[in-house]
């Protein structure tokens, strides 16, 4: 096999079976028939269906010895090479306005990534990293990936080994016995954004003050590998199927999930990293996995702020409201943010170079500074959506109320300046449900966090950022 079809993705997950819960159940249908997976199931089958359409193929795969892959697997070796990465990765984000946080190129992405890193891992797992590359590109694998650890004590003076002698107290999920066949892992990790509805899971290391190497591991396991349990919250598309009231939530919910190892054997074949502690904690840094995934994310973003520009305008055009000063401001705001995500982006590949492991990395300043701008800016572009929308966000009947008997009379009170009633309201709800229904509140929570605490990832940048040149400079000017 090589690139799948939308059909193949869902009847392969459809035959997992994955150990799923959700909002009270264990799920036994098929996952593409279950109210809170069938719309997102869809949404990703359509991206995958994608790499089959004539016109977008050589945009969204490339060809490697007669077989064709997803473009994400590609390891880019030059700075066109990162870019038709960028083109593939907008291409698919544009099909959901920047929504789905982790369509398949994601994380496609970081196993490319180890792959192509192979030697940074200890001698007897370097294989495992080659064979999961080729294995995934081979059959178009999908993942969820999980790196940290349950939220239950964030203290500087708490330890997770505090609990390690007793198998009933463990909360993280560390080893707890090794085998002629594997590792043996048991506990939690907080979360996995799809979790369920991949193929696979990709487990990275967690941030861990511990000193105990059982809790340094990584390795890529089936979905449906006994013991492993995905406990998600509320769908957010269970009670949203009517795509005119929910447009988003309806098909793009990508559901998070808990992960339990209840006391699950890795083989070893599937290990990457194991009791090397110093591996562990330089594997995102060394690989340069956090470099590029950060450069997926950004070109998604960019598209996701193109979005928010679309809807913005759109709303204040609806009830003619751009020609107040402060209105032409607050758009602005989200074009001045929109350039800059799109130059930090341009320099972040025109300043790239070729790592140790032969792949063309883009500049991580330009990229960090992007990550740290947009967790701190999204909420706000949220927030002038809400300012332009005002009552607009409130007064939102339904698609059935316009199919009753006062539904002429919603059609009247409820035209905007240049939109029909029900093209109004259908135009509103997009901007609620972006922002304000439990969706739209999950991707301002998601756009802050996904890739890490914002305040942690400020002091990466501060930390890793060359300073001394300008203070050399004030040195010189004092004297
Ligand atoms: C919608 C969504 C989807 C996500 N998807 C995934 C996924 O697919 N896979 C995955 O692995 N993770 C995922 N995450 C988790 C994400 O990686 C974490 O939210 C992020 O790393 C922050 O960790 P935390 O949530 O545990 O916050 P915490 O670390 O618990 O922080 C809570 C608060 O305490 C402060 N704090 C805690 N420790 C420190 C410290 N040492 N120094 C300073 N301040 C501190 C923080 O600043 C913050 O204000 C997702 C998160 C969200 C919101």
């Amino acid at each position: 096999m090589s690139i799948v079809t939308g059909k193949q993705y869902i009847d392969r997950i459809d035959k997992l079976k994955n150990e799923i819960w959700i909002d009270g159940e264990k799920v036994e249908d098929k996952l593409s028939e279950h109210q809170a997976f069938k719309g997102i199931l869809k949404s990703k089958a359509a991206l995958y269906e994608l790499q089959h359409d004539s016109s977008l193929q050589e945009k969204l795969t490339f060809v490697e010895q007669n077989e064709r892959h997803n473009f994400a697997y590609k390891q880019p070796k030059t700075i066109s090479c990162l870019q038709e990465r960028r083109d593939g990765t907008q291409l698919w984000a544009k099909e959901n306005g920047g929504t789905i946080g982790r369509s398949p190129d994601y994380i496609n992405t970081a196993i490319m990534t180890l792959g192509t890193s192979h030697s940074f891992f200890d001698n007897r797992f370097a294989n495992n990293a080659t064979n999961l590359y080729e294995r995934a590109k081979k059959n178009d694998l999908s993942f969820t990936h999980t790196f940290i650890n349950p939220q239950s004590n964030r203290s500087p003076f708490y330890f997770e080994s505090y609990r390690e002698n007793n198998k009933d107290d463990i909360v993280a999920a560390k080893v707890i016995d090794e085998t002629e066949d594997g590792i043996v892992i048991h506990g939690a990790r907080l979360l996995a954004t799809q979790g369920g509805i991949t193929d696979e899971i990709l487990v990275l290391p967690a941030a861990t003050k511990s000193m105990d190497t059982t809790y340094a591991f990584a390795f890529a396991i089936p979905s449906n590998t006994p013991g492993l349990k995905f406990l998600c919250r509320q769908s957010y598309a269970s009670s949203s199927n009517c795509q005119f009231d929910y447009p988003l939530s309806s098909q793009f919910d990508e559901v998070d999930a808990i992960v339990v190892f209840d006391h699950v054997l890795v083989p070893w074949e599937c290990v990457l990293l194991y009791k090397n502690s110093e591996k562990a904690s330089t594997i995102f840094t060394e690989t340069n996995l956090n470099i590029m995934l950060l450069y997926q994310a950004v070109s998604r973003q960019i598209i996701k702020t193109e979005f928010i520009l679309g809807v913005g305008e759109s709303l204040a055009t609806s009830i003619d409201v751009t020609q107040y000063q402060h209105i032409q401001e607050k758009l602005s705001e989200i074009i001045v943010c929109l350039e800059i995500m799109k130059s930090l982006l341009a320099r972040a590949e025109s300043e790239a170079s070729v790592n140790s492991f032969g792949t063309m990395v883009p500049a991580h300043v330009p990229l960090m500074t992007a990550s740290n701008y947009y967790q701190k800016t999204y909420p706000r572009l949220v927030e002038i959506l809400h300012l332009i929308g005002a009552s607009g966000f409130i007064s939102l009947p339904t698609e059935a109320d316009f199919n009753t008997t006062i539904g002429k009379e919603l059609e009247h009170y409820l035209q905007a300046a240049n939109v029909k009633g029900r093209e109004r309201v259908q135009l509103t709800r997009l901007a609620w449900d972006l922002t304000m229904s439990p969706f739209g509140s999950r991707q301002t929570q998601y756009e802050r966090f996904f890739f890490g605490d914002p305040i942690r990832l400020s002091s990466a940048l501060y930390l890793s950022y060359d300073k001394q040149p300008f203070v050399d400079d004030i040195d010189s000017f004092l004297k």
